[in-house]
């Protein structure tokens, strides 16, 4: 059985304070966006271990007991017990990007194992699960558009479409680690509250949706601030970093042809058009 993991970006991402566990609490809104890895996984009878993993594409650091997909595999087989598997895991997302990729990975193989083995598990008794391999691996499980605050696994409906817009994804050769990107953010009440920027026209973002992490980012790394300018430049009608960077997107309105742009060698670039 075979599974597409999705990404996600973040519009507005508010860290409004830090918890006593160490996380944050944040505001955001989840978009899933079809740039997919793909994900296959097969009984593996009489096998003597119980998963073997085969890693194609894209390279990832640790080793496979590491995989967020073995994570999710062993969490399952836990609870029910398992047959052994045989995964393969397409790797095209790429990692420090901001995009979920681990995530969406990790709950995607939650879902695949339920619905392979039919164990009847519902989707909050999945979140849940998957809340605890990442803070935004529950938001894969429903995959559509929400409002989240927690640290990022508390979820609430989101009156949005954007479908028919243009997006083009960016993201140049620097990896951000997510835990240091929280440790340099000073937690505050946003201006504009993310639920309420994101109701207004997709035009006022510019100036109301805003990424914490940006502010300390951009600095450290001024190769990402100049994407977000250069997205902007040629057209795009909100641009922001996604979550902790390092990869930035521009929306463009639909039926706008996106540019061809030369982002120079060991830049990867995505463009799509979206259909939530
Ligand atoms: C920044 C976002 O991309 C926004 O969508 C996500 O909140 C990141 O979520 P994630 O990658 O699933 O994060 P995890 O892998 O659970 O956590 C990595 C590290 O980030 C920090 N972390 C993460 C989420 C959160 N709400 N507060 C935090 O302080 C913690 O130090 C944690 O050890
Ligand atoms: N299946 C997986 N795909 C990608 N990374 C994985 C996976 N399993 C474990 N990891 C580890 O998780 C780290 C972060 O990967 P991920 O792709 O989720 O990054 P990210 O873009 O920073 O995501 P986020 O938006 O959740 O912060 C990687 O450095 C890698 O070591």
């Amino acid at each position: 059985m075979i599974a597409f993991p999705n990404i996600k970006i973040n519009l507005g991402l508010s860290i409004t304070e830090k918890r006593p566990d160490g996380y944050h609490n944040l505001e955001t809104v989840f978009y899933p966006v079809a740039l997919e890895d793909a994900l296959e996984i097969r009984t593996f009878p009489n096998a003597d271990r119980k998963f073997t993993l085969h890693q194609h594409g894209m390279e990832i650091a640790g080793n496979p007991e590491d995989n967020l997909v073995v994570k999710a595999y062993l969490l399952m087989d836990k609870e029910f017990h398992l047959p052994p598997i045989e995964i393969h895991l397409y790797k095209h997302i790429p990692s420090g990007a901001g995009l979920g990729g681990g995530s969406s990975d990790a709950a995607f193989m939650l879902k695949l194992l339920n619905d392979h083995y039919q164990l009847g598990v519902s989707e909050e008794q999945l979140e849940v699960y998957a809340a605890t391999l990442g803070a935004d691996c529950a938001f894969f499980i429903k995959n559509r558009p929400i409002f989240a605050e927690g640290i990022g696994n508390i979820f609430s409906p989101v009156e949005l479409s954007l479908n028919g817009y243009q997006i083009m994804i960016i993201k140049p050769n620097v990896f951000v680690s997510t835990r240091e990107a929280f440790s340099n953010i000073h937690p505050h009440r946003p201006k504009y509250p993310v639920r309420e920027a994101i109701q207004r026209p997709v035009q006022e973002w510019k100036d109301t949706l805003i990424n914490d992490f940006e502010a300390s980012v951009f600095p450290q790394h001024p190769v990402i601030g100049e994407i977000k300018e250069e997205l902007y430049h040629q057209g795009a009608i909100y641009a922001s970093m996604s979550g902790s960077g390092s990869s930035v997107f521009g929306l463009f309105t639909p039926g706008f042809v996106l540019p061809e742009i030369d982002w120079g060698t060991d830049v990867f670039c995505f463009k799509g058009t979206l259909n939530k």
